[in-house]
């Protein structure tokens, strides 16, 4: 059994529409995340990714579970430091970049944040000039970039100055939320094998969360597989790719281009993820899936361990009962 540095147990999370109306972006997901992991949350746009992101952060509210970093609920850790800077979870998203100051130099950006660190720890002998610029070394900047203002660095190179700032809080947990997709496809590559450097080398566990399921397989140690706010599937990065059990994680991954020049084409995904708002019966993937049978339209499928370290929600892969033998005679 493995230790967890982050607990999603059983959380949903509600957004309102209009008066009356309550949409679930993220329904009844759990997952664990170890120390030093990196863990790749996958699944079209709309299924709830960005929603578990900031239920993470303890920026939405939570109808349901909890999510706890080394058994302390988040949210209450938010409350109670009222300076984000000082969580030990730390949050990267799509344009970061913008939440940098543009009238402030980045040095003073980043040791705004080493200093509430070194008053909120207690630490001492820690020079901020340093440590400034060790971040910006450890995100491929030299230590002059401390004395420049965020417009006059790349998109790219402001992701990596955001991520800098992040690493700055010596944080246990980065959730980074789409991060490299407002890049140049030429700088994706490079800024995701970075982030993943950093995280290695520096212990930091990682949630990645991407519609990109090439980057994530690069790069996951696990998988959880996003459906319209449920988890599909879940697993080692490496056996999900190599035998996907649910149909939804099959035809993504069937998606993914072949890079080969041969012109083949890719199987897709007929259709778009529902709106939660007018969410399908039974298994909410039913109404797309190749394989739905009878009872799919009803039947909630509930997450079935497959092995150690694999779970799938599909009916397909419940063991059979003698009555589904008798009728499949
Ligand atoms: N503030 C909000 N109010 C109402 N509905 C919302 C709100 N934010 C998101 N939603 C809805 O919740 C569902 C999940 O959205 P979310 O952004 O979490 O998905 P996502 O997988 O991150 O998608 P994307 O990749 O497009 O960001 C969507 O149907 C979305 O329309």
């Amino acid at each position: 059994m493995r230790d967890a540095l982050l607990s999603v147990d059983g959380v949903s999370i509600e957004y309102r529409r209009g008066d009356r109306m309550v949409i679930k972006a993220v329904n009844d997901v759990s997952f664990d995340l170890a120390p030093g992991e990196i863990l790749g949350v996958v699944g079209e746009s709309g299924c709830g990714k960005s929603t578990l992101a900031k239920g993470i952060m303890g920026l939405a509210p939570l109808s349901q579970g909890s999510i706890t970093f080394d058994g302390v609920p988040v949210h209450t850790l938010g409350r109670r430091r009222r300076d984000r800077a000082q969580l030990p979870v730390q949050m990267i998203f799509q344009d970061s970049a913008a939440a940098l100051n543009p009238r402030r130099t980045i040095g003073a950006q980043i040791s705004e944040v080493v200093a509430l660190r070194i008053k909120h720890r207690r630490e001492t002998g820690v020079n901020p000039v340093n440590e400034v610029a060790d971040v910006l070394r450890k995100v491929g900047l030299p230590p002059s970039a401390a004395m420049k203002y965020s417009h006059e660095f790349s998109g790219g190179q402001r992701q990596r100055i955001a991520l800098a700032r992040a690493i700055a809080t010596k944080p246990k947990v980065i959730v980074a939320d789409e991060p490299i997709s407002a890049l140049d496809a030429s700088a994706q590559a490079y800024a995701a094998n970075l982030l993943v450097d950093v995280c290695r080398s520096e212990g930091i566990a990682l949630v990645f969360i991407s519609h990109d399921l090439a980057v994530v397989r690069a790069i996951a140690d696990r998988v959880v597989v996003m459906y319209l706010g449920r988890v599909f599937e879940t697993g080692p990065t490496k056996d999900v790719w190599r035998d996907p059990q649910h149909p939804y994680a099959q035809a993504l991954i069937a998606a993914i281009p072949v890079p080969d020049g041969t012109g083949r084409r890719p199987e897709t995904l007929v259709g778009e993820v529902p709106d939660p708002a007018n969410a399908p019966s039974g298994c909410v993937f039913h109404p797309r899936c190749a394989f739905r049978f009878e009872g799919c339209d009803r039947v909630v499928p509930e997450l079935i361990t497959l092995s150690t370290d694999r779970a799938a929600a599909c009916r397909l892969l419940e063991p059979a009962t003698d009555d589904a033998y008798a009728a499949a005679q």
